[in-house]
């Protein structure tokens, strides 16, 4: 994973010699996996960077967030956290998708100013990005994906995600692997957003055609401008 980590990094030029990048760590394993990964590869890649790892408590009840912190800091990552209620005390109802993605980049970008950060790191993998472009052509009418590399206000920042030609599958088995105290999916439209439809629409048609994930993903770098309307 480190490789195809490494590959896109070098691919996209996600990462130069003296950045400072902020992690966005959910307790999720994609996330913790990123962090890891990023973290490790400081040792052996000829560049020097920071990391730091932010987690936004949204303010979901019944979290096992606590095992998550505690482990980062035994582990000695450098953690930050911010409160930003969503829901409930503090929040908005009904609680939707946007707002809750909304409030989280505002306190990523805040955080990454605060802390002198030119660079966020977020856990979307292969399967995240192909599910973007499904779900913007089904449900958007447009043609478009998640960038690997994304500029921010007029460069001051980017967005990167370093683990865009890594499967899901591949990150689950080695945070089984690695033992991650990984605390679920907290949100309580799980399971019942547009991403799953098409996450299930792929998993079927997957069974016939195996190769179906990795076509999605090239079709973005493939594009034959002759044939658009
Ligand atoms: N509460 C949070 N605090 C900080 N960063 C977050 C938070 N939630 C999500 N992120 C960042 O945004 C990315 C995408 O968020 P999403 O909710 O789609 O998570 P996910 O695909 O389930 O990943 P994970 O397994 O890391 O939770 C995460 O991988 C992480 O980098």
């Amino acid at each position: 994973m480190s490789k195809k980590v490494g590959r896109a990094i070098a691919d996209y030029g996600m990462i130069e010699d003296g950045d400072k990048i902020l992690v966005g760590v959910s307790g999720g394993k994609d996330s913790l996996t990123l962090l890891k990964i990023l973290w490790d590869r400081r040792v052996f890649v000829p560049i020097h960077y920071d990391v730091l790892a932010l987690h936004v408590d949204l303010g979901f009840t019944g979290t096992k967030q606590e095992a998550f912190r505690r482990y980062l800091e035994t582990e000695g990552y450098p953690l930050e956290v911010r409160r930003q209620a969503v829901a409930g005390e503090g929040g908005r109802e009904p609680l939707t998708c946007f707002w809750c993605s909304w409030n989280r980049r505002r306190v990523l970008f805040e955080e990454a100013k605060k802390n002198g950060c030119n660079k966020i790191a977020l856990g979307h993998h292969k399967d995240d990005i192909v599910e973007t472009i499904l779900m913007n052509l089904l449900f958007e009418g447009e043609i478009s994906a998640m960038a690997p590399k994304q500029e921010m206000f007029k460069g001051e920042l980017h967005i990167i995600r370093p683990l865009a030609y890594v499967e899901e599958r591949e990150i689950s088995r080695f945070a089984r692997l690695m033992e991650f105290p990984v605390c679920g999916c907290l949100c309580p439209q799980a399971g019942r957003t547009q991403r799953a439809v098409v996450k299930k629409i792929i998993a079927d048609v997957q069974k016939t055609a195996p190769g179906v994930k990795s076509n999605i993903f090239r079709s973005l770098q493939r594009i034959k401008k002759e044939y658009l309307l």
